[in-house]
Formats: C-alpha cells, structure tokens, sequence
C-alpha cells in the first residue's frame, strides 16, 4: 500500500537528494509546520556496513546536537523498509547556493554568516564532536538568513586529546595535515575548513584550487594563497591566522571570538562550555543501562562493548558516561513531553538539574547564575506555554494554513502509519509550539500599524537579542545571543536584519573583467599564487541513476513506527565493531569519503603495514609485502578494485560556484566515472559513493584481516 504520510506528516515535494535517498518537504498535518523528511532505505544499510555505520553516526550526532546554529533532528521512523529522518526544515537552501547567485559578499554580511558558522561549530566542538566535512554546500540557510550546519555523517566525538586518523572531507576545504594523512586534531582541522569557507564569503572563490588533484592536494599543503587587498586588513588577518598550515600554530576558536575583525560589529557572543564541565553519576550497576542508549553509543565507536559497560558503572567520570547521560537526558525529554505534553517549566528544569546540566550552560555558574539567558528562554518558552499549552489543539487551527493550502504535492489525507501529533518527540514539540507562537506573533503584527526602525550600520546588533526561542528549553541546548539565537523571523529585530540584509551590495558577477580578485594581487606569505576564479561550471546535475535511488520510488510500504533510536540499530549492534566480511574472499567496504582522500587513506594503511603498492590502472591497485615466502611469492598480496559508485546527486567539488549555471541535465553514469586524475585514480564526484573491493588476494590471512580492518575503520 502506497502512503503519503510519515508519522503525523504529509510527505511533500522533494527538497534535494543525497547518497542515502531524497530529503522530501513534510507537512504537520495539524498545524502545517514544515519539516525536512530523509527518506534512508534501510536495505542500503543492510548490504552496505560502511553506509551503516554513516548513518548510525549521523543519527545519533544529530540526536546530541541542539543548537540554533545546526540542523535538528527530531524524530527517527521508519517501515520495515525505510528510515525516516524528521529534520528541521531549512528552507533557503545552501549557502552555496547563495554564494553562487551573489558572488563574494560584503564584509559585513560574510561576518554575519561567519559568526553563526563559528557559533554553530563551538557548540560542536563543545560536545566533542567534529564535523570534518564543513563546506558551503553543507551549510544550509532558513529564511532569515541562519546558519544551519548540517551533514553530520562525517562528524566523529573525539575524545580529549585524542587525535583523528581518517582522511576525509573535500580536499579543497581539508586541511594540510588531513590531506598529508597524518593524525589529526579535528578541531583544528575544522578551523581550517571554515578559514577556506571565509575566503569563499569574502571572495567568492577558493583559496586552494587546481584542475589537477595532485597540484591541489601540494597548494593545500603548501598553504599559500593570495589575499585579495580589496579585503578588510582585520579580515585578512583572521584568514592567515585560520590558514595556517602548523596546527599548532593555527588560531583556535576561543582566540577567532576575541579577534578584532570577529568582534568588529560588537555582537555579543557567549561562551560555551565543554561537555566535561557535565556533573554525571555513574550508573548503579550494568543491569541499570539502557539497551537503546547502549546501541547509540556503540554508533558512535567510543569503546569496546566491555569498556563501554564499565565506563558507564565507573566511578570515574569518562566521554563515554557523559554521552551516556547526554542521550538519556534527550530520550527522557522526548518520553516526558510524549506523556506529559508539552511539559512545564519547573519539572523539565528539575529533570536537566539531575545530570547538572546547569553546570554547563554558562559555565561553572551557579543555579543562580543560570540566571539571564536561561531565564530569559525559560520565560520566553513559558510564556509561549502560557499562550498555548497544548499546540495541537484549538486555536492553531486558525492560524495556520493546512497542508493542502500550504502546497503539499502529496496531499493524501491517508491516515496509514500515521502517529498522533500528540506524540511527537519533544524537541518537535517544542518547534510545533515555537511554530504556533510564531504564527500568533505575525497575526498581532499584522494588526497592528508597521513600526518604524531604526537600523544601525551593524550587521549583527539586534543579535544582541537573547530572546532564543529555538535553543531555550531543550535538554543539551546551550543559552547562546549568537546571531542565530535571536528571536522568531517575525519580531522587529529580524525585521531590522532584513532591512540591513537588503542594503547588502552584490559585488557583481565574478567574471574575469569585474572580479577584484582578478586583478593583481598582493601576495600572501611572500608566495603568490593566483586566486581561482570560480567557474562557470554546472552546479546542479540531474539524477540519473534511479536505481540508486530508492527514495524514487513512489513511497513506502507499510506503516512507519516512531522509534527513538531506530531498530536497525539493534538489528545490526553485533556488527558495529566487527567486519563481517572478514571470513570472505570477497571484502567489500564503501565509503562516501571524498574519492581523493580516499587514496591519502589507503595510502596511510599500505605504509602502516609497510606494503609495496602499485596503481595498475585507474581502477585497480596491487599491494604486496617486501616479505618474501620461500617461494619467493610475497607473504601477503592483494589486487584492490576502486569504482565510483551510485551518485544520485552529483555535484562538482570544489566551490565551483556559477552565477550564470543552468540546470542541465547530465547523465550521471557513476560507475564509469574514472576520468584519469594526476594520481591515475578514479575520479567522481565530492558526493558519490567509492567502492572499494579485494578482488583478489594470496598470503598471509592474519595479516588480510589486519589490513582489511584497518581500512574498514579509516573508510566507514
Ligand atoms: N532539513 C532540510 N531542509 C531543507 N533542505 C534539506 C534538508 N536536508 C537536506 N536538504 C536538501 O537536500 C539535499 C540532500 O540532503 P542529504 O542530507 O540527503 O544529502 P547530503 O547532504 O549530500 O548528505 P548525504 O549524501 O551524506 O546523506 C541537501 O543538499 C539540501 O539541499
């Protein structure tokens, strides 16, 4: 039976298309609040471990990430066939997009996006978690113009100190040391990526660029590029200081909030603290862990089963009893608002207090101290409260259109899998009722005469506003006056924005006569090396490839089920730290790791076991020991198979941002795509699919399932 309904959302157009299957445009069918619904076919996740362990990660990161400045997740469905991803709904699209159309922005409209970005990023990194895949085209704008980092697939928890070993990303926004593949800070390389994302705002074009790989991957190393002087020299200074190749040496986020040209438009940005400032009690006993909250920490691969079970009795505090308790705290808050509806003030404050979460939300404070920003979000949520405790019911119907008015493609009223509005997770709940007050609010404002502003010549003052709706309540959100977490869309100081948003100037199209950029420039570090104008290449290539495509299927089989972590989870735990395919001749692993950094990988893996290897073609590479066996054959020698796979959506990987792109279609053939790089490797897409298989193998087994290991780890 064919459905149009997720949960109590009717599932809509298509907003875009990703390696797991389409991210459709859903419809609270009570309300209308709009949601984003990625649509995973959990058979890919069946045959695909690597795939798998993505989204497993993906899921959970998203389920521990609660900020204005990054995409939200709130509920997981799912069929016997499908995951269904409810995810906040970014409506402007990428900020690759946006760049495209305008070209490199203003200054002060490129620190607005700055600031959110960095926001957005310390939170993460306040958690622990590391996106590793920052790029415009993983940086999705709402309607008023905020930053929502998205695209956690990539994303690692790191622990303190620790370094990250795999290679991924888009080379022109990775690191030096993530293309050299050495360990690697995860921090430090995401600041590295953003300093690449700022030269884009600024310039509209990248500051690393070749047509060749292998020249790429030496400019990213070698770290020179040139400063366009039309640049403010503050900026200029943060850029150098974010592109710097040590990092060691490269600034930290910490130093970016207190750099002049970070503060020049005095927006108030606070402090976030880390994740260990958490108070957290151990569990009684292992009998007291949740089987759940078990699996998800499994996911994000903190520790052998063992030594996630005594970590979670253990009296000493550990990343993994933090991440326990955080994802505790989150699934307890959805239970609550599921039982209790949208629950008071008092007893989710009681709730968070267990776990001291008070500790960490500005700082070491005191309960006291919680004190302004809490205050003034629990208020802002309790007045909302107030105005409308339950958000399903009454007056919301007034107010907001119905899906069919709103456009819904799909405006089946079938009510097949269809859950109750009234159990949606609470972070839904509480977007629901965000969603309500704001709709109230453009009523009042409607009716009442348009108040004239005043509009400062800075960009970001009315952030000053701490009125954050979005990040107020939530369990692990962090009180914030972030650009982001100004108040709803309809209030005069987003109004002021887009006033001043709209004085913004295009710089003009980036054609080689009226870029800037173009014309001589200084040269930075005492190297120059020219700018690379950002292409007039396609940006958006149509889908081809349907069979890679679950999603493209008319929709669903039977009734899909909220699930707090989804079952797959259960279905697959036993595997999560194993490779299955270590007992077959034929081991397979997939990887969405950009197709370069794939081969800076396995590259990093011969050495480690210090193999010879050999590119035979552009698909296939032969690795042996120096090692011989008596016979004189190698001890251990195996022949690797690298193919582009499945790209349903195939973009070009560099910021190859195109203000006069057409919306061609082009065949997306992946698996022959293995144009010839520098480095005779397959090339494909920043987005496709890598397949690499051992198709052939002789030697040793132990030292096979050594090496398969270890590249099934540095790839998932
Ligand atoms: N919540 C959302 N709101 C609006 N648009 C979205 C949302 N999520 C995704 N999109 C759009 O759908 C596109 C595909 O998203 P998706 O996350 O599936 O793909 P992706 O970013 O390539 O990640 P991956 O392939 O790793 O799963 C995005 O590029 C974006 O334009």
């Amino acid at each position: 039976m064919e459905i149009h309904s997720v949960g109590p959302f009717i599932i809509g157009k298509t907003l875009g298309q990703g390696t797991t299957g389409k991210v459709k445009l859903g419809f609270h069918k009570d309300t209308g609040f709009k949601v984003g619904i990625k649509i995973i076919n959990k058979e890919l996740l069946s045959t695909k471990p690597s795939m798998r362990r993505k989204i497993e990660r993906e899921i959970v990161l998203m389920k521990l990430i609660d900020h204005p400045n990054a995409m939200k997740m709130y509920e997981v469905y799912e069929t016997s066939k499908y995951l269904f991803l409810i995810l906040e709904y970014v409506e402007g699209g990428e900020l690759f997009d946006y760049l495209v159309e305008k070209g490199g922005l203003e200054s002060g409209e490129a620190l607005f996006f700055f600031q959110q970005i960095i926001t957005g990023l310390e939170y993460c990194h306040s958690r622990n978690i590391c996106h590793r895949d920052l790029k415009p085209e993983n940086l999705l704008l709402s309607g008023d113009k905020r930053i929502k980092i998205a695209d956690f697939g990539m994303g690692s928890i790191v622990r303190k100190d620790a370094l990250l070993h795999t290679s991924c990303g888009s080379p022109h926004y990775a690191s030096p040391e993530v293309v050299s593949g050495v360990d690697y800070d995860g921090q430090k390389a995401d600041v590295w990526s953003c300093g690449v994302i700022l030269y884009a705002l600024l310039t509209g074009k990248l500051p690393f660029d070749d047509e060749n790989i292998r020249r790429l991957l030496n400019k990213v190393k070698n770290g020179a590029f040139s400063m366009p002087p039309y640049i403010h020299k503050d900026a200029q200074d943060l850029l150098t200081r974010m592109l710097i190749v040590d990092p060691s040496k490269r600034i930290s986020i910490k130093e970016i909030k207190q750099h002049p040209w970070f503060t020049s438009n005095n927006n108030q940005i606070q402090k976030i603290s880390p994740v260990e400032d958490i108070i957290v009690d151990p569990l009684p006993d292992v009998s007291a862990i949740d089987e759940e909250i078990f699996r998800s920490l499994m996911a994000l691969g903190l520790g052998t089963l063992d030594e996630v079970k005594s970590s979670l009795v253990s009296n000493q505090k550990s990343t993994i009893l933090i991440y326990y308790r955080l994802l505790e705290e989150r699934k307890k808050f959805d239970n609550d608002v599921n039982k209790y509806g949208y629950k008071p003030k008092e007893t989710r404050r009681a709730s968070l207090s267990d776990m001291s979460l008070k500790k960490l939300f500005n700082g070491n404070s005191s309960s006291n101290s919680n004190n302004s920003n809490n205050a003034n979000n629990t208020n802002n949520n309790n007045n909302s409260n107030n105005n409308s405790s339950k958000p399903n019911e009454s007056n919301t119907a007034n107010t907001v259109s119905s899906p069919h008015q709103q456009g819904s493609q799909e405006p089946s009223s079938s009510s097949s899998g269809s859950n109750s509005s009234s159990s949606s997770s609470g972070l839904l709940k509480q977007a629901l009722q965000q969603h309500h007050h704001q709709q109230q609010q453009q009523i009042h404002q409607q009716q009442i005469p348009s108040i004239s502003l005043t509009v400062s010549t800075d960009s970001n003052n009315s952030n000053n506003n701490s009125n954050s709706s979005s990040s107020s309540s939530s369990p692990m959100s962090t009180p914030s006056s972030s650009p982001s977490s100004s108040s709803v869309s309809s209030s005069p100081q987003i109004s002021a924005i887009k006033q001043q948003e709209n004085k913004y100037q295009r710089r003009g199209s980036m054609t080689a006569t009226t870029n800037p950029a173009t014309s001589p420039t200084m040269s930075h570090r005492g190297k120059t090396s020219s700018p690379i104008e950002i292409t007039n290449k396609v940006r958006k290539l149509k889908i081809s490839d349907s069979n890679a495509s679950p999603a493209n299927s008319p929709i669903i089989g039977s009734s899909p089920k909220k699930s707090w972590f989804s079952y797959f989870f259960s279905k697959n735990s036993n595997s999560n730290n194993n490779n299955n395919n270590n007992n077959n001749n034929n081991v397979v692993i997939e990887t969405k790791i950009d197709v370069n950094l794939i081969y800076v990988n396995l590259e990093k893996t011969f050495r480690k076991y210090g193999f010879d290897w050999k590119y035979q073609n552009n698909t296939h590479c032969i690795v042996k020991t120096h090692q011989l066996n008596q016979d004189g054959t190698p001890q251990f020698e195996c022949e690797i198979e690298i193919k582009a796979i499945s790209s349903p959506v195939s973009r070009p990987s560099p910021l190859q941002l195109s203000a006069n792109s057409q919306s061609t279609t082009t065949t997306t053939t992946t698996t022959t795509t293995t144009a010839a790089t520098s480095t005779g490797v397959p090339s494909s897409s920043s987005d496709s699919t890598i397949r690499l298989s051992i198709i052939r193998k002789s030697g040793s087994a132990n030292k096979f399932s050594n090496f398969t290991n270890s590249l099934e780890q540095l790839l998932a």
